[in-house]
Order: C-alpha cells, then structure tokens, then sequence
C-alpha cells in the first residue's frame, strides 16, 4: 500500500511517536556554522602534517624530519629571541633605577655640600689627600713580622731609674721644667726630665769628656730624651738643629753596649746589640766618631771596651777587620751598605735590641722606605726603636706609629721651625748678579762659611768663581768621588779651607764646629731643606747669620713659606715678603698651612714635597738622588 499525501494530520501522540531530530543546544553565538571552516593555527597544521608525511613513511620521512628539525630550530630560535628581548628590558628597567638612584645620591651629596663651609671641605680634602699618601706607605715593619703577624704591645725594660729625689717629685714640678724649657711631650709614664748629667747617673769618664767639650748641662732634647732612652722607651724625638740630637741617641747605645759587655763578653761573630742609622756616609761617620771616642774614654776609665763598625758606602770594610774579628757592640750605618753586609751575613740583628734612625722623616723621603724595611726584617727579637729629626712631619710620625710600641713624642720648639740662634737674613737678588754679589755677602762674617746650591753644576761653578777670586773653597755633591768628598769635609772642617759650596742634601745634619755664616745661593723649594741647611750654623747655643737670596725666579709659594717661617723665628721679614698675600687663610684670617709638610705658606693641595715625592716615584728613584752622602 502506498501512502498518500493526502492523510489526515497527525495528532501530536501520532507525531510523538514519529522519529525526529534532536533538539539542538542552545544557540552559541560565537559558534562558527557547520560549512565554515575551522582555523586551525600554522603550527599545528605544519605538524599535523608532519605526522601525515611520517606516516607514509619511505623518502617523506626524511623529508619529514628534516622539516620537524627545522621547525624545532624555528621555535627554539624565536624562544631564545623572546628571553633576550625580556631580558633586555629588564636591563633596561634595572639601569634605569640605578641611573634615578645615583642622580638622587648626587643631589643629596650637592644638598649636603652647599650646607658644608668651605672649611670643611677643605679639611675633607686635605684629609682624602694625606689619605692617599698613607695608602703608599706600608707597615714599618719587617717582611717576617709582618708575615707571621707579630705585633709587639709590652714596652722594652731596663735597670736604669731616675734618682729618687726626682722620683719622688710630683708630675706637675716634671711638667714645670719641661715647660721651663719648652719641652712638650706625648705618650703615657714620660719618664721624669732630668736637667744635669750628673743625675741621668752616667758613669765619670763620660762626664769628664762632656766637660772637656764644654758640654755642661744637657739641651732640652737631652734632658728628657736620655731619660726616655734609658728606660728603654721608643720615642720621636724632635729639635732644632744643632740642638744635641746626636748625644741624646749615642749616649743610651753606649751605655747599653757596656752593660751588654760586662753581663757577657762579646767574641767573634757576637753584637751588635744596637744600630744607628743615618741618612749620609758623612753623618753615618761623624756619629761614629763620637761613639769611638766616648766608649775609648770609657776603656781608659777602667770600663770594658766595647767596639764600634761602621758601616757605609765607599769604604774597604776590611779596614775595619779587627772589629769583624773581634765581636762588636755598635754599629753606625747607611742603609744600602747595611742591608748588604746582612744579606751578605756578614753580621746578624739577632742580638740587636735597639735601632735609632737619625733624621728619619729625610731617610723616608728620601726613598730609603724599603731599605729600612729590609733591614727591620733581619731583627730576631723586639727592639727599642728611636726616631730624631728637627722635621718630622705628621705624615712620617703616623707612619712610624707603627713600628714603635707606645712611642713617647719629645718635642723641642715647633717641628720645621729653624733654630732661633740663627739671624735669617732675606736678600732680593737678581739672578745675573747673584755671582758677584755672593763675593761681597761673604764679607759679612769670618770664616768659615757654607754656600748652599741645589744644582751640582751651580755648586761647581761657584767653586770656580771663587777660586779665581782667590777664596779657598771646596766643594761637596752627589757626583764627587768619595775621596773627594771626605777631602772636602776634613780640610773644612780642620781650617784649612775657608768656605764649603754644597748641594743641599750633601752636608744634612753635618756637625762643622762654629760655622759663622750660611748662603742659600738659592731658596730650596721645600721649607724644610731651608731649616736644615740654616741650621748649619747657630750650634750648640752659639748664634750665626743665613743669608738667603730670592729673585723673581723663586716661586711665590716659597716666599710664602719663607714669609711664615721668619715671622715664627721672630726675625725681621723684608717688606717686599711682607706684602706677598696668602690665598689661603682661614676664617680668622690665618694661614691655614700643610699638613703634609708643615709649611705655612701653602695647603697640602701645592705640596711642593709631595709633587717631590711623586716624582721620584714615577722617575723610580730611590736612595736619594742627589743625596751627596750617597746613602749607601
Ligand atoms: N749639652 C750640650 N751643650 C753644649 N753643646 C752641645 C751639647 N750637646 C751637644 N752639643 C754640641 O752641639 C753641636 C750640635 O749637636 P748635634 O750635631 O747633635 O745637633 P743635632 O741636633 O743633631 O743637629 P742636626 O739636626 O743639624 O743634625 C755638637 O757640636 C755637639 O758637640
């Protein structure tokens, strides 16, 4: 049977029953409609087919590989791009913020600064400067100890007391005759200052001999200095020159020796039980003579003997064979021949128990640093370390600090300031005359007379001059063989000649008896060479005249300092110095002066002695240049 259309219409239990489509879900208006096609991303069509190409396997599969590579590459490539970029950016957030950081530390410190007074920064400065100087300078130490990290704290011990009756006195009548003569002191228990010799208890001949050298009573160096040495205290010691630095230190090494002597004789290989050092052959000499001669009194006054070496540049050591061969007590060196003979071990340090560096700030100036160095490394045992100049700069006794244990500071009138024994006389001297008229300066005084240069060629040339002139001078200079530089000094020094012409570190510290007149033929750069060079006359409490020539040629700086430094020695300051102004003065209008050098007419920022130094490092000098004592 056919159906036909024309049924009747279904009821709906008839249309219940009928099949029919599902009832579609609820519209998704994002839905795509069922003809659209599908987007289905790049990636997953390349890999699907991939996986389409592999399956069908044979050449497609290494084609297929080929492609899954590449695009493994493609992926791992644009990866690594997306890190770096990410990385990138966090760079750049994180320079930024130091960027706004450091921009906010520079407008704080800009704040800070305009609140500072120019003082302060000044101070900062000058600090920062002194700073980096220290940085240069190790530990005066020796390599070993330095090494091994010995720092020694207790101080050294001797027998040696003051008399009781001083004893006994109270702190406050020490502290009145320090001040009675000018005597200022740093450190804990300074031992008493003792105003004869009779009362430092030292043995009669040696009083005899001070008498005999009309040496009565002792110079303020001495009467608290010998007593800070006796009680085997390290100490600074500071005075004007010419003031008997060198019996302050000589004294206590003899007497030291003599104990060592009479508790052991000394044989062959033994001592020396103390070293001095000096910064020139010529001083190394004239301080061991003084030792020869008081321990040879001491011999004849029924004492042991004891020996001295000397030990300098220039010299046939084996002149001395009998001391070698016998043991000696003492030794009076320059610092390159000394750390020879101990590299050499031709003596040892390990009985050595005291070290005196005479004119110590000029030995470190000088570059002789590292040789102390060395030489302080072939010491066994603690010692007694004392340090004498008429200059000690801050800078040097910071940086001794460390090789001394609880030091005692001595000083006698301000560090640098020349001897007020002296009358410093100031001349304007235009260069081309200077020649002619050093003839007349020279009939100030009598002889003898030293004319200071700072050029060896000068030296030479006013030799000359004055020779044609009929004066009878020698002359004295780091180049000079050292035959005739001890030629120049003996035929000086004994009257045969009346005027020495040196180079200005050639005769430092050089004890010429009764020198009436001293010419700096030029103005030396650094105060203290002028201090030093001064103080070749006006010793041991006689007066001398130094005569200065300055012309335009001397730099303004250095009349500054000149300037200062006669109006602290009360002398009389020429008007053309006078109106020379300082650029440099404080709030109250006072110089405000180096730390450095101690000058006053100059801040640390125009050191002359620190552009010195600084040379001398980038030239790589050391042991002194010029020194004319030629230091080793
Ligand atoms: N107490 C004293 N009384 C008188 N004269 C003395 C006294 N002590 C030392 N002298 C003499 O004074 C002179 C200078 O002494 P010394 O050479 O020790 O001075 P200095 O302070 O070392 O000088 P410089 O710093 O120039 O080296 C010497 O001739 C010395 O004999």
């Amino acid at each position: 049977m056919v159906e036909t259309t024309d049924q009747p219409a279904p009821s709906s239990a008839t249309y219940s029953k009928r099949r029919r489509s599902p009832t579609p879900p609820p519209a998704d208006p994002y839905a795509l409609p069922d003809d659209e096609p599908v987007y289905v991303p790049l990636k997953q069509r390349r890999a699907q087919l991939i996986e389409k190409l592999s399956a069908k396997g044979g050449g497609g599969g290494v084609t297929a590989a080929a492609e899954k590579r590449k695009h493994e590459e493609e992926t791992e490539e644009r990866e690594q791009r997306e890190r770096d970029e990410a990385e990138a950016k966090r760079k750049k957030r994180e320079h930024q913020t130091l960027l706004m950081e450091a921009q906010e530390v520079k407008r704080l410190k800009a704040i800070e600064d305009a609140a500072k007074s120019e003082q302060q920064k000044r101070e900062e400065e000058e600090a920062k400067i002194l700073a980096a100087q220290a940085a240069t300078r190790t530990t005066l130490a020796g390599a070993e100890e330095i090494a091994k990290g010995i720092v020694y704290t207790e101080r050294m011990k001797t027998s040696w007391q003051a008399p009781h009756y001083i004893r006994n006195q109270s702190e406050e009548e020490h502290e009145a005759v320090r001040e009675k003569f000018h005597i200022l002191t740093s450190g804990d228990d300074v031992p008493p200052p003792i105003p004869t010799f009779k009362d430092m208890k030292l043995p009669k001949p040696l009083l005899e001999y001070l008498k005999k050298k009309k040496i009565e009573a002792p110079t303020p160096i001495q009467l608290q200095g010998i007593p800070v040495a006796f009680s085997g205290r390290d100490m600074i010691g500071i005075a004007f020159t010419g003031s008997g630095k060198t019996l302050a230190f000589s004294l206590p090494l003899l007497m030291f020796a003599l104990e060592e002597e009479k508790r052991m004789p000394f044989v062959q290989g033994e001592g020396p039980v103390g070293i001095i050092i000096c910064p020139s052959r010529e001083l190394a000499r004239q301080t061991y003579e003084g030792l020869q001669e008081m321990a040879r009194l001491m011999e004849q006054g029924g004492y042991p003997q004891v020996r001295a070496l000397l030990c300098i540049g220039g010299i046939n050591m084996s002149e001395q064979g009998q001391t070698l061969s016998q043991g000696f007590h003492m030794v009076v060196a320059t610092p390159g021949r000394l750390q020879d003979m101990l590299e050499k071990r031709k003596f040892t340090l390990a009985q050595c128990k005291y070290l005196c560096m005479d004119e110590a700030d000029r030995m470190i100036d000088m570059g002789f640093e590292e040789d102390v160095r060395n030489i302080l490394s072939f010491f066994k045992t603690q010692r007694q370390t004392l340090l004498f100049s008429a200059t000690m700069p801050k800078r040097i006794q910071d940086f001794a600090q460390s090789a001394l244990v609880q030091p005692i500071l001595v000083n006698v009138g301000r560090a640098g300031a020349a001897s007020l024994n002296i009358i410093q006389e100031v001349e304007y001297v235009k260069q081309e005359a200077k020649m002619v008229y050093l003839l007349e300066c020279l009939q100030k005084t009598a002889p003898p007379v030293i004319i200071f240069s700072d050029n060896k060629n000068e030296v030479d040339d006013i030799q000359e001059y004055l020779l044609l002139k009929g004066v009878e001078a020698v002359a004295i200079h780091g180049s000079k063989t050292q035959e005739e530089r001890e030629y120049a000094i003996k035929s000086f020094k004994s009257g045969k000649k009346d005027v020495m012409v040196a180079s200005s570190v050639a005769s430092k510290g050089l004890d010429f008896s009764e020198i009436q007149h001293v010419i700096n033929y030029s103005m030396p750069k650094e105060i203290e060479d002028y201090t030093h060079q001064c103080g070749r006359t006006g010793r041991a409490g006689k007066t001398g005249i130094a005569t200065t020539f300055v012309n335009m040629q001397t730099p303004e700086q250095t009349l500054l300092d000149l300037k200062y430094l006669l109006m602290e020695s009360k002398q009389k300051v020429p008007p053309f110095l006078m109106s020379i102004e300082d650029p440099n003065l404080d709030a109250n209008g006072k110089p405000i002066g180096c730390t450095n050098c101690g000058g006053l007419g100059h801040t640390i920022r125009n050191c002359p002695k620190l552009e010195e130094n600084q040379r001398r490092t980038m030239a790589g000098i050391g042991r002194g240049g010029d020194s004319g004592g030629g230091g080793y």
